[in-house]
């Protein structure tokens, strides 16, 4: 196991410096799609009481390990020991559960027309060996939720009609009624608003402390910072190395799941940008009231400015980007301004036909087609570029995809495979590349970031950054606090569904973003 040393073979420090037990031996695995090798030598060692994180690139193999430890993917090669004992495989989730092990998924996994109780403790009765009353089940979910959540839905709520976040914590509340040995969290932050993230930290924090071992699948350095005891990285299928979480930087992180110093420099506000004040303005919102009783919201956008769009979940934020994709309408209006021509914005085909675009949050049933290939959910806005005299020419589409499989470096085998074949990471690549395509003069997104590696994030604001440089206006829902200080000309903050505060670059540091989101001066509160 290669723990000890990078792939340029520097010593690192030993994994772990206590003494804990070691509750899950991970070895030499080794796993193979058809001609795809995702796993090659995945290797690591999670001990009782310890946040372990996983990281490596898009499609380095991080949830193929972990659907191996969850029983749904079964290993050519290798073995998992849990609490001693050998296992070549788990065969399946039900035996992976069994062996204590409890994983919450990249994409939110919940059967969408039950209840929050029900999905809480759907097919629990066959996994626990005692089984539970209901009473304790209502007490129970209860007590998990209000410990996640400041705000818990009624346990009766279908979980349909939850926010995204609000649904990926039932998912891990759903991990956590297990009572896990191990807990597995894969990319199941990245849905999660900023408060929520807090609050399950704390939780993984008291878990940490009964002696459970958690592996954390993340591509943000702030959480890895904030909770990580170790670190392993994958890269291209096999594990390069585990550090300690005191003693790594993201420069030595990022040489290891890359193999080289290929860290993209945050190239978006370096190039001092100045903001496009006498810019025309390509879209605009005139008394826009996002809930009854609000104050309603007016601003301009204009031609190259990147407007980042913040709040606590659910403040408004969402249904904001939404009216200027033309898919919630809301009272007042929304301009597409073109010369001096004004076209009011009310559905979603009108704002495609203007040359807005929007790429949607979920990926799963919002704007995956996952029965079709690659290419299919590439192509399916602009078919009609690539047909000559009435018949589509493939090859022109072939080539318009390798332009942007280049500029987002997609990591895909064929581009007639099934989308369902990629990694995350790249599924959402491709999704962006789509919109990307349509050349879009407003470009609208939500949280597009969400499962991306940190240097196909930097290669995506480079390119924003390029595009606005030619005109484009960007607008760009983000949970990702970083992710505004570093890309953003303006940040619009949400509170309570109107825009409470704006902040603009001159003004925009961490604390100054997170204190607008409770109403509070920078001074008032901290960022962690
Ligand atoms: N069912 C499958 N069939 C074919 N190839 C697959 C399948 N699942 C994963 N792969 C391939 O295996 C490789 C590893 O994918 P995996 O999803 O494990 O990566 P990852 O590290 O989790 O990526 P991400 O950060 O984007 O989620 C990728 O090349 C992916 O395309």
């Amino acid at each position: 196991m290669a723990t000890n040393a990078t792939a340029g073979g520097t010593v690192m420090p030993p994994a772990s410096a206590d003494t804990a037990t070691v509750i899950l031996k991970v070895e030499n695995l080794t796993k193979r799609f058809g001609p795809t090798v995702a796993l090659r030598d995945a290797s690591i060692e999670i001990r009782a009481g310890e946040i372990h994180a996983l990281v490596g690139e898009n499609g380095s193999g991080k949830s193929t390990l972990v659907k191996i430890l969850s029983g749904v993917h079964t290993p050519n090669e290798g073995s998992i020991t849990i609490d001693g004992k050998v296992h070549s495989r788990l065969p399946s989730p039900r035996a992976s559960q069994a062996a204590g092990i409890f994983t919450v998924f990249q994409e939110v996994l919940s059967a969408p027309n039950r209840s929050v109780l029900e999905n809480l403790w759907l097919g629990v009765d066959g996994v626990l060996r005692s089984r539970i009353s209901h009473n304790e089940k209502v007490t129970r979910a209860r007590a998990i939720l209000q410990e996640l959540l400041e705000t818990p839905p009624s346990l009766d709520t279908l979980v349909e009609d939850l926010s995204l976040s609000d649904r990926q914590v039932c998912s891990i509340a759903r991990a956590m009624l297990r009572n896990p040995r191990i807990l597995i969290l894969d990319e199941a932050t990245s849905a999660l608003d900023f408060d929520s993230r807090t609050r399950l930290f704390d939780v993984v924090r008291r878990l940490r402390s009964t002696g459970v071992g958690i592996i954390l699948i993340t591509h943000r350095m702030d959480e890895i910072e904030e909770i990580g005891d170790q670190i392993t990285v994958l890269r291209s299928g096999a594990t390069v190395g585990t550090v300690s979480g005191h003693a790594w930087t993201t420069k030595q992180l990022v040489e290891m799941m890359t193999g080289g110093e290929h860290l993209t420099q945050p190239t978006a506000r370096a190039e001092s940008r100045v903001r496009p004040v006498d810019a025309p303005v390509l879209l605009r919102t005139e008394e826009l009231v996002l809930s009854p009783g609000k104050a309603p919201v007016s601003i301009a956008i204009r031609a190259g400015e990147l407007i980042g769009l913040a709040g606590l979940e659910g403040q408004g934020q969402d249904t904001f980007l939404k009216a200027l994709a033309g898919l919630h309408p809301a009272p007042g209006r929304v301009l597409r301004v073109h010369d001096d021509a004004e076209t009011p914005i009310t559905s979603h085909d009108q704002a495609h036909a203007q040359r807005i675009a929007y790429v949607p949050r979920e990926r799963r049933g919002e704007s995956l087609y996952e029965w079709m290939s690659i290419l299919d959910n590439f192509v399916a806005p602009t078919i009609a570029k690539d047909a000559v005299r009435g018949f589509i020419r493939p090859e022109r589409t072939s080539k318009r995809f390798a332009k942007y499989i280049d500029l987002l470096h997609i990591k895909l085998g064929r581009s007639s495979d099934a989308i369902a074949t990629l990694s995350g990471g790249n599924q959402q690549k491709v999704i962006i590349a789509r919109w990307l395509a349509t050349e879009p003069r407003v470009l609208l997104l939500n949280d597009p970031t969400r499962g991306i590696d940190i240097n196909a994030k930097r290669d995506l604001y480079r390119l924003l950054a390029q595009l606005t440089s030619e005109g484009l206006a960007v607008v760009m829902l983000s949970t990702e606090v970083d992710e505004h200080i570093e890309l953003m000309d303006r940040v619009l903050v949400f509170s309570e569904h109107a825009c409470s505060n704006e902040l603009d670059r001159s003004s925009l540091t961490r604390e100054s973003l997170v204190a607008s989101f409770f109403g509070k001066e920078a001074t008032d509160v901290s960022t962690h």
